[in-house]
């Protein structure tokens, strides 16, 4: 494989080529609507019935038919029914009014509703004013879900609206996907884990939290493999185990072309290895292989090079696995607040916060932009792109991510 930056592949190159080799998809289980929210639905889902059932009251007020109203001038009528949500709504008897209630079904024969404010009512008799047209405050059926409707797609991801949406037309239980199970090794002999004094020539391990916790907020099972050390055979068993018990395999560090980087090794010993190296500033060394058929992200080992791939790369494509639809995290534009004139042959991915400049949100970059710097992206509300071969100026257009795009 070549190493020249001009033969690099792209994000969206390395996307679709992965996606290519995902054969594994999560398994299905029915869970209640209670228990079901983030979770992806596995099976077109639609309504057996119309929403609302029947047609309804939009106001509390008074029901009428309009042949019983004249068109120009005051009319008076008597209270011949009382209907409230929940009631059998009955028939409205020519000539009077019905007292109607928001959300209860209308009576046969009213043909509109006029709200309580705008009538007087004196003890015996509902008076009206002309203005009204026939149809007013009346919901119809199926003004909401037509019987027979798709109400939720499959591959979407149950939102607390789905879930509502879905108890709207009676259905209580959905085949969602199961949470995918991946495995996480981070790998060097320098990680030492907080909480324990650091010794000379060690670091904390901080890659293995921040991964934790993104594939946590993707609601995958973890199975948490720890430290690899920089070791060839101890890197083939622990990855090799993990594939016969994990649906796809995430590590950081040992993919660069250092002689202690092992992960690349075993998944060509053992495995194939479809992709290395990105057009993309940070997380060039990026590596994408299959052990036992089961995928292998091999994320590079700088703290925001493993963040960035994995959000950029690998979600995508545990999210396809997962079963969703729509794998991509929605992106906006902005304008540049900043110049930057290093023109890069791969595209940058800046850890950015959109700031206010003379009323409008701009993009402005954290000052170290170094992949090591990890402040960058607790500082950050999200990333934006500067495309390769592109120098930015105030006021370019820019490709932005907010962080909260990825939960
Ligand atoms: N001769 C070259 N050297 C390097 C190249 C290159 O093209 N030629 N690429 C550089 C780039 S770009 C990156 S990114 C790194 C990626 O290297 P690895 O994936 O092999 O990662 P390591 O060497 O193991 O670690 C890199 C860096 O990150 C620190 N690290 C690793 N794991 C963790 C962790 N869990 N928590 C915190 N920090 C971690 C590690 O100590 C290193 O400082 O390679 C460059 N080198
Ligand atoms: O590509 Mo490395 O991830 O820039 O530091």
């Amino acid at each position: 494989m070549s190493c020249s930056e001009h033969n690099l592949i792209t994000v969206s190159q390395a996307i679709a080529q992965i996606q290519e080799t995902l054969e594994h998809k999560a398994d299905v289980e029915w869970l209640s609507l209670a228990e079901a929210v983030n979770k992806v639905v596995a099976a077109d889902q639609l309504s057996t019935l119309n929403v609302p059932p029947a047609a309804n009251s939009a106001m509390d007020g008074y029901g009428f038919n309009a042949k019983d109203l004249a068109p120009d001038q005051l009319t008076q009528l008597p209270v011949g029914l009382r209907v409230a949500a929940g009631d059998q709504p009955g028939t409205l008897p020519s000539g009077m009014a019905a007292r109607i209630f928001t959300g209860a079904f209308i009576p046969t024969n009213v043909d509109l509703v006029i709200p309580q404010e705008l009538v007087k009512v004196t003890s015996d008799q509902v008076e009206v004013q002309p203005g009204w047209r026939i149809g007013q405050h009346i919901r119809n059926a199926g003004e909401d879900i037509a019987e027979g409707q798709q109400v939720v797609v499959a591959g979407k991801r149950l939102r607390p609206q789905e879930l509502g949406l879905l108890a709207s037309v009676g259905i209580m239980q959905v085949p969602v996907y199961k949470p995918l199970t991946v495995a996480l090794f981070t790998t060097g002999d320098e990680l030492i884990e907080p909480g324990r004094p650091l010794p000379d020539g060690k670091i904390y391990n901080s890659n293995r939290y921040t991964l934790m916790g993104l594939l946590q907020q993707g609601g995958f099972k973890i199975i948490d493999g720890g430290t690899l050390p920089d070791q060839h055979e101890a890197t083939k068993q622990a990855l090799l185990k993990a594939s016969q018990q994990a649906d796809a395999i995430i590590t950081t560090g040992g993919v660069s072309v250092g002689e202690e980087d092992y992960v690349q090794d075993v998944i060509k010993e053992n495995g194939t290895v479809h992709l290395w190296k990105l057009a993309i500033k940070p997380g060039k060394p990026l590596l994408y292989g299959q052990l036992n058929k089961k995928p292998v992200f091999g994320l590079p080992g700088n703290p925001i090079s493993s963040l960035v791939t994995y959000l950029m790369v690998a979600r995508p494509a545990l999210q396809q696995m997962q079963g969703l639809h729509d794998t991509q995290p929605a992106s906006y534009r902005f304008r540049a607040g900043f110049t930057k004139k290093k023109n890069l042959k791969r595209a940058e991915y800046l850890r950015v916060q959109l700031q206010s400049q003379l009323g409008e949100q701009t993009i402005v970059p954290y000052p170290k932009q170094g992949s090591g710097v990890l402040s960058s992206a607790s500082w950050a509300s999200g990333l934006a792109l500067v495309p390769a071969d592109t120098d930015v100026k105030p006021g370019d257009w820019l490709e932005y991510w907010p962080f909260s795009e990825f939960v």
